[in-house]
């Protein structure tokens, strides 16, 4: 008996070093690998019919729980009219309005692009979601635009964390909160279940066919001027799948153009940020924006990259074709997003070792030549950021203040406040007001107040002190671009706040006064390494097909 047990244990061992071998060797092509023991949460086909991919939890979740580690937000701005056919899709179904984020100032019009759950999860009406997002942090990721010619080359809007808000059992699907009205406009797309009780997968099927989305969390990057990165949660072996890419097409990369090229508040429109974010190959028009959690955040390694990408062979559960039997042709038309790429360890990762990919030699000869080149944008040392400004001012300035020591001229203050039509007590017109009549209401602290959404341009008009609330601004609230007509304040009224507290009135940053807008920003997209980009997709190169590799 002592024999045969010995036998066997010898026997197991000897599977599991074969076992072990085989991992050490897997060709890195093959993607069915189970995910990791500790992994909580994976990608795999929607539970709701035709809805694509969806976000399982693996593990038992309750309330008020991070669902993921905080992503990074980027902010699409002005969208250039002509080309945006080509992201209609995108702009229509995955992406978010700046209002949800706190962007809206950043241009006339902005979208967010909110990676992880914000567009892979699916939707519910009627209060049936079960996780909520919380704000994004802001700031220059330690890259300032005197000194880092990383300024405007990376989002700075990160951390932005989604929470679990109703308990969620394992093996349930996440579903985020699409409005009502969104639904509606989309309802031949999306049909929505009566019921949620079958909105989940079989367990053990998760974690053979799922791929773990939460082996990456985000840091700020040691590389100089890089900003943040991506950082191993947990140990990760050669050839396993650290992360699912799953990627939108872009059509034509014109859609990446701003509104227009002439300058608009002396800056000149130019490449989006979120081009920097994107996929691409030099001979083809097409773009790819990677949405899956924290892969915007790896960064490029040259020959220190430790992961690779390739496409999954797993997209096939959701698409009838993979990418090497689509056209480019196909790849337009994608009505939703099936495809999908995988970013493969090319070695054993630490734990909190920082992920990084090569970005290919384009992108590398692109960087170089900008570090080379760049050089601080005049004007530059008066620029504050207005996070800076909110820790720095603690009392606001009045006008006749703001005369002798004015703010930063790329700042405004803003004040959390809801108008719901109510103008209050209405005055006749005053010296000062001329032709405007004023009407003034009393602040309220209400449920949601401090929502980003609530953020409107104001002006501080009078400070004083109460003896219980400590300082108190009265304030002119003014309209500002996106709101809704319900929500502006009608032409010839003059809208006073008053008994504002300090935590009411933020900085915030004047349209198109970001780093993200300046016109020596870094542009490049990342390139899709040569040996897995289809020849079919490359379109710039018809006349030139002998130089191309076979696919
Ligand atoms: C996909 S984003 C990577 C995440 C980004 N670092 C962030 O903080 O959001 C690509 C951008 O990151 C920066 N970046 C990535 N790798 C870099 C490197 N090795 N050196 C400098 N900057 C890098 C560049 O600005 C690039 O355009």
């Amino acid at each position: 008996l002592v024999d045969d047990t010995n036998t066997q244990r010898d026997s197991v061992e000897s599977k599991q070093r074969v076992s072990e071998k085989k991992v050490d060797h897997a060709p890195v092509c093959d993607t069915k690998q189970p995910v990791p023991d500790e992994c909580g949460l994976v990608l795999a086909p929607s539970s709701l019919p035709n809805a694509g991919w969806g976000i399982f939890s693996l593990r038992d979740r309750i309330r008020g729980t991070p669902l993921l580690a905080g992503d990074v937000v980027i902010q699409l701005t002005d969208p250039n009219v002509t080309h945006a056919q080509n992201i209609h899709r995108m702009l229509h179904d995955y992406l978010w309005s700046a209002e949800e984020t706190g962007g809206f100032y950043e241009g006339r019009v902005v979208v967010s692009l909110l990676p992880g759950p914000g567009m892979l999860a699916n939707g519910l009406d009627g209060n049936r979601h079960n996780v909520i997002p919380f704000v994004p942090a802001v700031d220059e990721g330690g890259c300032t635009r005197l000194d880092s010619p990383g300024a405007g080359a990376f989002t700075h809007y990160h951390n932005y964390t989604f929470f679990v808000q109703k308990p969620i059992a394992a093996g349930n699907e996440v579903f985020i909160d699409y409005s009502a009205d969104w639904l509606k406009e989309r309802k031949q797309n999306f049909v929505q279940p009566e019921t949620t009780v079958d909105l989940r997968r079989d367990l053990d099927w998760l974690r053979d066919h799922g791929k773990c989305l939460d082996n990456l969390k985000g840091g700020r990057s040691p590389i100089p001027h890089a900003g943040r990165g991506a950082f191993a949660a947990r140990p990760l072996t050669k050839g396993s799948i650290v992360a699912p890419v799953p990627v939108l097409p872009i059509a034509k990369r014109e859609a990446m153009d701003m509104t227009s090229t002439k300058t608009y508040n002396n800056v000149i429109a130019k490449k989006q940020l979120l081009l920097n974010y994107c996929l691409g190959h030099p001979k083809s028009s097409l773009l790819f924006l990677p949405y899956g959690p924290m892969v915007n955040l790896v960064n490029h390694g040259g020959k220190k990259a430790n992961v690779k990408l390739q496409w999954s062979s797993s997209q096939l559960l959701i698409n009838s074709k993979n990418q090497s039997e689509m056209t480019l042709e196909d790849v337009w038309a994608m009505e939703q997003s099936g495809l999908l790429l995988e970013l493969i360890a090319i070695r054993d990762i630490a734990s909190d070792e920082e992920v990084l990919m090569d970005y290919g030699d384009a992108w590398a000869e692109a960087w170089a030549e900008h570090l080379l080149s760049w050089k601080p944008l005049p004007g530059s040392e008066t620029y504050a950021p207005s996070y800076v400004q909110d820790d720095a001012i603690k009392s606001l300035r009045l006008d006749s203040e703001l005369k002798l020591h004015p703010y930063p001229n790329n700042v405004l203050t803003s004040c959390l406040y809801r108008y719901t039509g109510n103008v209050g007590k209405l005055e006749a017109p005053t010296a000062t007001s001329k032709t405007d009549v004023v009407a003034t209401v009393q602040w309220n602290m209400t449920k949601g107040l401090f929502q980003p959404i609530n953020l409107r341009p104001c002006r501080v008009l009078e400070r004083r002190h109460d003896k219980r609330k400590g300082t108190l601004f009265t304030v002119q609230i003014h309209n500002r671009f996106g709101l809704p007509e319900s929500q502006r304040i009608p032409k010839g009224i003059v809208h006073v706040v008053t008994d504002l507290p300090r935590r009411a009135i933020r900085f915030s940053d004047k349209i198109f006064t970001t780093d993200q807008h300046l016109e020596n920003a870094f542009r490049h997209e990342i390139g899709i390494p040569e040996e897995i980009f289809p020849l079919k997709w490359m379109d710039f190169a018809k006349e030139d097909k002998s130089v191309l590799p076979e696919f």
